[in-house]
């Protein structure tokens, strides 16, 4: 499969490592704003840029009837627009806050348990994540994807970076050196605590699940997420 990379940093590096393991090629390589894009002979672009950058990216590939991959946090703002300009374009496109498979598990955890914990209510529920310094949105995707999973079926009704407001999940976001990415959901009450933590030891568990997904959409139409190409829950 030949392989455009859009966005050439930590997580490119390691998605391309992978991706020639795996026998594919990287046949372009996008790491600063370009205008256009080549995408002749491209058959899957997998975006790990800038929050700033993605939408242009995606678009881009989209427009060139490309498949995307999209790995990048902080611009699901314009998901909806993505969305809508996907189906315009009978295009294919997966986005997750999250590719590896360890997180996507945790995912189905944190539904089960914030099921469990719903009619509980001297529990308060918060979210506590740690990246590494160069992060530059917080909180980070996945942290925003576990508390919309638990506003899903509980009273909460929002999150908030910071601070606990009423029915509102607080997200607390930390910064230290070289984290890869942890994540912690605590359900704490005047007597005990439960926790459930997931902590990648590195980037591998990223970069294999967004080239998996690059090889499960290379011939499909539509718009999916990582529940289909993993077929778990
Ligand atoms: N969904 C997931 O599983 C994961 C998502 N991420 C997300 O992926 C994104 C990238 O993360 P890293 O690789 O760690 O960041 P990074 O900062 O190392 O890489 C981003 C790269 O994008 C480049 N860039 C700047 N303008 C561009 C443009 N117009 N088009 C393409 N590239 C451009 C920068 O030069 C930089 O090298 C972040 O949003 C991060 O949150 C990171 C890890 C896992
Ligand atoms: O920026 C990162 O590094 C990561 N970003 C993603 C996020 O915002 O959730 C995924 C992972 O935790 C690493």
């Amino acid at each position: 499969m030949n392989i455009a990379l859009l966005g050439y940093g930590r997580m490119g590096k390691s998605i391309e490592a992978i991706a020639l393991k795996r026998g594919h090629s990287i046949v372009l390589k996008v790491n600063t704003d370009k205008d256009p894009l080549d995408f002749s002979n491209t058959d899957v672009a997998i975006d790990f840029s800038l929050p700033n950058t993605a939408v242009k990216n995606i678009k881009a590939a989209l427009s060139a009837h490309v498949p995307v991959i999209s790995g990048t946090t902080g611009w699901l703002d314009n998901y909806d627009d993505i969305k809508a300009f996907c189906k315009a374009q009978n295009g294919s496109f997966i986005y997750a806050s999250n590719f590896s498979l360890g997180v996507n598990l945790f995912f189905e955890l944190n539904r089960k348990l914030c099921e469990l914990m719903r009619d509980f209510k001297d529990y308060n529920v918060t979210i506590e994540e740690i990246h590494h310094m160069k992060k530059l949105d917080a909180p980070s995707g996945t942290a925003i994807s576990l508390a919309q999973d638990i506003i899903k079926s509980t009273e909460y009704s929002n999150w908030t970076l910071g601070e606990a407001q009423p029915d509102s999940i607080p997200i607390n976001a930390k910064r230290i050196e070289d984290v890869p990415g942890t994540h912690e959901v605590s359900y704490n009450s005047q007597i005990d605590a439960i926790s459930i933590k997931h902590v990648a030891h590195n980037r591998k568990g990223f970069a294999l699940g967004a080239v998996i997904a690059a090889e499960w959409i290379k011939d499909k139409k539509g718009i999916y997420t990582m529940k289909d190409v993993l077929n778990i829950g």
